[in-house]
């Protein structure tokens, strides 16, 4: 949020937005016919919805790797115009990184993959190496720096790749459910890295089947079932049992915690939900053991 001279908050620019979006593959029926969509600078934007719902075709219509039948992208409040130059500017300032790393991942060493990027913008060498270095670091990686990408681990392969991402300085990383597949610690050290990213000025864009994470980490979220059902805080729109149903989605455990702790009076009814199952927990032991 911005404050103007007159004292009024305004909301944050958008850094990346779809105006009347409409696409559809070859001989199916469109996915979206008319889509709308604003992603504020410097937020966290959880993009859900079923199977099938359109996540991962709206990812690519924002970041260029599919181009819509109509309608229009804008980066920074800039039209992003029609050719080729046009769209690589838009693939380097928003970097779409895959949900399976191995479709991404192709140089033998971590290195080598994370320089390509910079080294296909034409940067030179030091330069190059320097990102690379910077990247490996914001992603907690350096120790991997030499290790051949097919020995890691898939949560080691899919940092790879955020890093190679995050190599280009985009200002919009768009992440196709980028903690599928990992264990609970592993979503945690990556939602916490990520958040390093966004605190440096990094806006995202996740696509996610986690109703909880997205209820507790996204700023705002978009709900799609072939065409936008919602969009808005996550704590309005995930909270919504209409608009889950809607999208098929199952409902986020913390308000109803929250509800439940309130109705107990475990819970101050100014208190927000709990944060986390463990914290929720605690209340109730907190009673139990009182
Ligand atoms: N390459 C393709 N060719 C034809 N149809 C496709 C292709 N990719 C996706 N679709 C169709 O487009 C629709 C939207 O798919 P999309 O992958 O965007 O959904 P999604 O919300 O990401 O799904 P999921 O949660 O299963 O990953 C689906 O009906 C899907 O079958």
């Amino acid at each position: 949020m911005t404050t103007d001279p007159g004292g009024a908050t305004a909301a944050p620019p958008a850094a990346l937005s779809g105006h009347g979006l409409a696409f559809r593959y070859p001989d199916t029926a469109p996915v979206f016919t008319a889509l709308d969509v604003r992603i504020a600078q410097g937020s966290v934007v959880g993009v859900l919805g079923p199977n099938g719902g359109g996540k991962t075709t709206l990812l690519r219509l924002l970041s260029g790797s599919l181009t819509p039948e109509t309608g229009e992208i804008h980066v920074d409040g800039e039209r992003v115009r029609r050719g080729r130059r046009a769209l690589n500017e838009l693939r380097r300032r928003v970097q779409l990184v895959f949900q399976d790393p191995d479709d991404q991942l192709f140089s033998a060493s971590v290195s080598q993959d994370v320089s390509f990027g910079p080294m296909n913008l034409g940067l030179a060498a030091d330069a190059a190496r320097e990102r690379v270095a910077w990247a490996l670091e914001a992603l907690e990686i350096t120790d991997l720096a030499d290790q051949p990408t097919h020995l890691l681990s898939y949560g080691q392969r899919k940092r790879v790749v955020l890093a190679g991402a995050l190599a280009m300085r985009p200002s919009v990383l768009v992440l196709d459910e980028p903690t599928a597949g990992l264990d609970p610690e592993g979503v945690e050290s990556l939602v916490q890295t990520l958040e390093g990213l966004r605190a440096a000025g990094t806006t995202l864009v996740v696509s996610t089947h986690d109703v909880d994470l997205a209820y507790r980490w996204a700023d705002t979220v978009l709900l799609l079932n072939r065409g936008l059902l919602a969009s808005g805080p996550a704590r309005d729109v995930l909270a919504d049992p209409a608009l889950l149903a809607a999208a098929r989605l199952r409902p986020a455990w913390a308000p109803a915690a929250g509800r439940a702790l309130r109705a107990a009076d475990l819970l101050d009814p100014r208190a927000p939900d709990p944060a986390t199952p463990e914290e929720a927990a605690r209340l109730l032991d907190l009673d139990s053991g009182g």
